[in-house]
């Protein structure tokens, strides 16, 4: 059985950069990964990319936004094809996963939207869980600094409000989902890798 990590945190928390910097730890030790993401590149994650995430991230396009329960249910939809093609197999060969989010965005995100999280749980009971799950915390004004013009203005206010109540969810996920544990963010990217490399000779290598 291959080894399963995810990265997890708010948008700009710096997730795809220890996501890459972990891949190349693991390949400079002899292991075959596989770098991977939610949404993922597949049509499902294009099509959520096209209706969800234009428009300042708020869901809106050409004016009409679509239910936050369609928007689970197609993030949901998204990661059955992510488990069932790509992550099982990845781990049954014994290969290293490393996603770029997974379902506890969903948890974290569209339960901020609104939504029940026992269905959002009961909605995502189908994936896999992880070996490991790094949570990179950090105040949302500092992730805001590191995204700040790369991100859709649109509803400024409205998507740093999104971003604390995500923030909120996340610690308290932390709590109830013991494979989930908490990295500073706010640290260099140098010092978050190595916390992150502690964590893994730890809990996966049973390494003190
Ligand atoms: N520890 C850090 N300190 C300062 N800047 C950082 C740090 N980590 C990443 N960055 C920078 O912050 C920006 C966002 O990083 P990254 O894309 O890795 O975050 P992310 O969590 O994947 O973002 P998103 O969820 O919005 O895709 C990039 O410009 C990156 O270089
Ligand atoms: C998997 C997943 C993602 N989201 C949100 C979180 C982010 O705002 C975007 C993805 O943007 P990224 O820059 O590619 O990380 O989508 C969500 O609301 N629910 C989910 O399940």
């Amino acid at each position: 059985m291959g080894i399963f990590v995810v990265m997890e945190g708010i948008d700009g928390a710096g997730k795809s950069t220890q996501a890459k910097m972990l891949a190349e730890w693991f390949n400079t030790r002899g292991y075959e990964v596989i770098l991977t993401k939610e949404p993922t590149d597949t049509a499902f994650g294009k099509l959520i990319r096209r209706l969800v995430l234009t428009g300042g991230r708020e869901g809106i396009i050409d004016g009409a936004r679509i239910s936050h329960e369609a928007e689970a249910l197609l993030f949901a939809a998204d990661r059955a094809e992510h488990v069932h093609k790509l992550i099982k197999p990845a781990l049954d060969a014994g290969k290293v996963v490393i996603s770029d989010r997974y379902f506890y965005s969903s948890l974290a995100y569209q339960w901020a939207r609104g939504l029940d999280l026992e269905w959002l749980i009961d909605l995502n009971r189908f994936a896999i869980r992880p070996d490991l799950v790094i949570l990179l915390d950090l105040p949302v004004k500092e992730s805001m600094k590191r995204i700040n013009g790369r991100s859709i203005k649109t509803e400024f206010d409205k998507i740093v409000e999104l971003q604390k109540k995500v923030r909120e969810n996340y610690l308290k996920l932390a709590e109830m989902f013991p494979e989930m544990r908490i990295v500073n963010a706010q640290n260099s990217i140098e010092d978050i890798h190595k916390d992150i490399v502690g964590l893994i000779e730890q809990e996966i290598f049973g390494e003190k």
